[in-house]
C-alpha cells in the first residue's frame, strides 16, 4: 500500500499572486507555472471564474509536467505571503477608445486590490499592468507606500517587444536578434528610441533607411490599438502576458535584467512625481537601478511630452478618486 508523505515534496515554492483573472491574468498564470517559476494566486471578483481557471491549469500539470499550485479564489487572505503581486484587473479598452479612456473605471480598482493585497502581502514586489498603465503605477505606488524600487508597471517590455517584431519582419530575421528600448508612457505618446536599435550588435540605422524606421516606430506606437480594432472585443494578452512573465522571471530568479520598466521618477531624466518607463535593472530586491541614458535633445523633449501628459492624467485620476471617496472639498 502507497503511503502518502507526510511533508510535501516541494518544501518552498514562491508564490505570485496575480489579481484579475481575465484574458492577461489567467495567460500570465498559464506562463508562470509552466515555466516553473512559482505557484499561483488567481484573485478576481467574479465568484467561480479564477476557481475554475485554476481548476483547469490544475489539470494540465501531468501533461506539462509541471508541478506548481495554482489557486483560484475571491479571498485576499489566500494571497497571504506572496512575493510578488501582479495587478490585471480592470477594464480593458474597446475599439475606438484610448487607454486614458479608462482612468475613470480603473482607478478605483487598481487602488483598491494595491491597498487589499499590500495588507496580506506586505513584503510583496508589485507589478502594475491595468491600463492606462503609468497613472496606474503612481496611484499604486501611492496607496501602498512601498518604496519606488518594489513597485514597478509592465509597458516598456511589451512596447519593445512590438518594435523588435516589426523590424524582424521587416528585415526577415529572428526577433530574437533584434534588441530595442522604447521608453515613456504606455500610448500614443511613447519613445521608441531607434538610435538604440540593435541587430546582433549592428545598428539599426545601417540596415534600414529613415523613412522605414519612421512606419515602424508609428506602428510600435499604435500597436495596441492595431490589435483592439481587429479583435473587436478586448486588447492584446498573449504578449503582455509574456512580457509581464519576463518581469517576474527577472526578480524571482534574480536575473539582474536591463529592461524598459515603468517607475516613479525622482529626479532621473529632470523627471519627478510621474511614473514612466526608462531603463531598470530588475533583481529579488525589485529595481536595482535606473539606468539614465545619455538622450538627444529630440529624444528627451519627446520623454518630456510623454511624462506631461501622464502627470496631467495622475491629476484627472487623484480627483476622480477624491470625488468617489467622498473627500472632494
Ligand atoms: N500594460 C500593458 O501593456 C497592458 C497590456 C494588456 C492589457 N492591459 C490592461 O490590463 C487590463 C486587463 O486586461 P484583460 O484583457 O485581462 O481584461 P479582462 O476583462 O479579460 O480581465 C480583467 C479582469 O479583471 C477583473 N476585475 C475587475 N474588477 C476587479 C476587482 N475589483 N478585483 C479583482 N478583479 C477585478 C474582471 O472580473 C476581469 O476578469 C486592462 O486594463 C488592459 O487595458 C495592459
Ligand atoms: O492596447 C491596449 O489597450 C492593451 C495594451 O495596452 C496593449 O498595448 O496591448
Amino acid at each position: 500500500m502507497y503511503t502518502s508523505p507526510s511533508s510535501p515534496i516541494l518544501c518552498y515554492s514562491p508564490r505570485v499572486t496575480i489579481i484579475g483573472a481575465g484574458r492577461v491574468g489567467s495567460t500570465l498564470a498559464q506562463r508562470i507555472a509552466e515555466k516553473n517559476l512559482a505557484d499561483v494566486v488567481l484573485l478576481d471578483i467574479l465568484q467561480g471564474m479564477p476557481q475554475g481557471l485554476a481548476l483547469d491549469l490544475m489539470e494540465a500539470r501531468g501533461i506539462e509536467m509541471h508541478n506548481r499550485q495554482i489557486i483560484g479564489t475571491n479571498d485576499y487572505a489566500d494571497t497571504t505571503g506572496s512575493e510578488i503581486v501582479v495587478i490585471t484587473a480592470g477594464f480593458p479598452r474597446k475599439p475606438g477608445m484610448s487607454r486614458d479612456d479608462l482612468l475613470r473605471t480603473n482607478a478605483k480598482i487598481v487602488v483598491e486590490a494595491a491597498k487589499q493585497a499590500i495588507a496580506h502581502s506586505p513584503d510583496a514586489i508589485f507589478i502594475v499592468v491595468t491600463n492606462p498603465l503609468d497613472v496606474m503605477t503612481y496611484l499604486a505606488w501611492q496607496a501602498t507606500g512601498l518604496s519606488r524600487d518594489r513597485i514597478m508597471g509592465m509597458a516598456g517590455v511589451l512596447d519593445s517587444a512590438r518594435f523588435e517584431t516589426f523590424i524582424a519582419m521587416e528585415l526577415g530575421v529572428l526577433p530574437r536578434d533584434v534588441k530595442t528600448m522604447v521608453l515613456g508612457s504606455h500610448g500614443d505618446l511613447m519613445v521608441p528610441l531607434p538610435r538604440f536599435a540593435t541587430v546582433n550588435g549592428i545598428p539599426l540605422t545601417e540596415l534600414l533607411d529613415q523613412a522605414t524606421i519612421e512606419r515602424l516606430v508609428e506602428r510600435t506606437r499604435h500597436g495596441g490599438a492595431e490589435i483592439v480594432e481587429l479583435m473587436q472585443t478586448g486588447g492584446a494578452f498573449f504578449a503582455p502576458a509574456s512580457a509581464t512573465c519576463m518581469m517576474v522571471e527577472s526578480i524571482l530568479l534574480n536575473q539582474s535584467r536591463l529592461l524598459p520598466v515603468t517607475v516613479a521618477l525622482t529626479g532621473e531624466y529632470g523627471l519627478e512625481d510621474v511614473a514612466i518607463g526608462v531603463p531598470c535593472r530588475l533583481g529579488c530586491g525589485g529595481i536595482a537601478s535606473v539606468l539614465e541614458l545619455d538622450l538627444s535633445d529630440e529624444e528627451m523633449g519627446a520623454l518630456r511630452i510623454s511624462a506631461e501628459s501622464v502627470q496631467q492624467n495622475i491629476v484627472r485620476a487623484q480627483e476622480i478618486l477624491m470625488v468617489s471617496t467622498g473627500n472632494a472639498q
